[in-house]
């Protein structure tokens, strides 16, 4: 009898980690990402630290994965959706990193929705 006990993750949350990792990827090597490669530096980007209550970003999105900190599939699409988001709320839209946020937002959506089918 197989025994019933989850001594390990259950597959199908190792495929949806799979899919996080290359999601992740993907998205790090796009040409726009440069301003979400890493945190915001709250010194040397002033009003950053007051206006955006929760920064968040792709390498802090990475380590939480390595830690295996999302415990299902929705906290992960919540931190990537944080970064763009924030980027929305600090940036007006006709500016360099806001465009970038629009167009990294949009190529995540389609990824995400292509990966789930
Ligand atoms: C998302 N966001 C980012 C910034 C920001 O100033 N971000 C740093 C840009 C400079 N960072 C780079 O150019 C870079 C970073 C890593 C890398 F691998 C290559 C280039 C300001 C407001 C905001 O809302």
């Amino acid at each position: 009898l197989v025994s019933c006990t989850k001594r390990t993750k259950t597959p199908k949350s190792e495929l949806a980690v799979c899919r996080y990792v290359l999601l992740l990827a993907e998205l790090e090597a796009h040409q726009d990402a440069w301003p979400f490669l890493r945190p915001v530096k709250l010194k040397s980007v002033p009003g950053y630290k007051k206006i955006i209550k929760k920064p968040m970003d792709f390498f802090t999105i990475k380590e939480k994965l390595i830690n295996n900190m999302y415990l299902n599939q929705e906290n992960f699409v919540i931190d990537v959706n944080l970064v763009f988001d924030n980027c929305q709320k600090f940036n007006e839209d006709d500016s360099e990193i806001g465009r970038a946020g629009h167009r990294m937002k949009r190529f995540f959506d389609k990824r995400w929705t292509e990966l789930l089918h």
